[in-house]
């Protein structure tokens, strides 16, 4: 990765009339960089990507893209694919025609086949868009926006409706793009795919940045979790705990591996039939859950 901005957002606002849906937002992307920009449902996101994109003109602040206005479409436009969250191909077209003809529109070359390949379509080249199941959608989706593996890739919530194994074709296929160099930019309600794959997350809520920062800067700030559960009549454990219903604890720790220690210790002294036992430091989604809370 480099350290070369390829996305460039400076004190960015966006109103729709006097709803403000986008405040001071601030951020980069760097060149060969995964960056998710998460958030709750109506904090921003698809707002600001709006503007990134080109699609929108910002209220006001400072967006440049590959170092341009990406209102200049014409310059920025073909280095970026785009994945929409709904896009609107025309039925009628087959999956082949359809990826030929936004391929096209791209103005990147690249080969209809290597394309339909890469979002396992080869099967359904000839299938009319109007027969294609949810997954497959999203798939041909993925594929007009990867056509002539563009530097900059805008994937919004790529992978809902697919099955596990789509996901995962669809992850190693972005793999291989970034290894080529591509950057991307992610939205997704998936958080843990933002968080086994994300360089760096940038949390929205309320058209405003939460935090910002690596999986690990933005999980360090919050303690790790233990869950476990023990029947009715066991000794109470030597932790502070927080007890659910039917005999399920949670414990919050800043030292993980110390507590584990002591918690598996008691079990075994105590013969206290410990079950269901998970550890971990914090998830995102912990993190969401904490801004939700206020
Ligand atoms: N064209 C529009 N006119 C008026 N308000 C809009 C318009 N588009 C979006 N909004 C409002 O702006 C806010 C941000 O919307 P946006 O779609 O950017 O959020 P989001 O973070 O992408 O949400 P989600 O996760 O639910 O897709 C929401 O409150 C939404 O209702």
């Amino acid at each position: 990765m480099s350290s070369t901005a390829v996305i460039e957002v400076e004190g960015l606002n966006l109103a729709y009339g006097d709803f403000h849906a986008v405040r001071d937002l601030s951020f980069e992307v760097r060149q060969g960089e995964l960056y998710a920009l998460l958030g709750t449902n109506g904090a921003g996101k698809t707002s600001t990507l709006e503007v990134i994109e080109g699609h929108r003109a910002a209220t006001s602040g400072s967006v440049r893209v590959f170092g341009r206005s990406p209102r200049n479409r014409n310059q920025t436009r073909p280095r970026m694919g785009i994945m929409l969250q709904e896009s609107g191909f025309s039925p009628d077209l087959t999956v082949r025609e359809t990826v030929h003809l936004i391929g096209r529109l791209s103005r990147r070359t690249d080969n209809v086949e290597r394309v339909l390949t890469v979002a396992e379509l080869q099967h359904k080249a000839t299938t009319r868009v109007s027969q294609l199941s949810g997954g497959e959608k999203r798939r041909l989706d993925f594929a007009t926006a990867v056509y002539g593996a563009p530097e900059l890739i805008f994937l919004d919530e790529p992978t809902t409706g697919l099955d596990i194994q789509s996901r995962d074709a669809l992850w190693d296929a972005v793999d291989r793009l970034r290894e080529d160099g591509s950057t991307v930019v992610l939205t997704t309600h998936y958080l843990e795919e933002a968080q086994q794959r994300a360089d760096r997350i940038g949390l929205m809520h309320k058209g405003e940045f939460h935090r910002e920062g690596t999986v690990a800067e933005l999980t360090n700030t919050l303690p790790a979790v233990i869950h476990f559960r023990l029947p009715d009549d066991a000794p109470a454990p030597p932790l502070q705990v927080t007890r659910h219903d039917h005999g399920g604890y949670r414990v919050e720790t800043f030292d993980l591996e110390q507590d584990l220690r002591t918690l598996l210790n008691w079990a075994h002294s105590s013969s206290a039939p410990l079950t269901e036992l998970e550890a971990g430091p914090t998830r995102l989604d912990d993190i969401f859950r904490s801004i939700e809370r206020g």
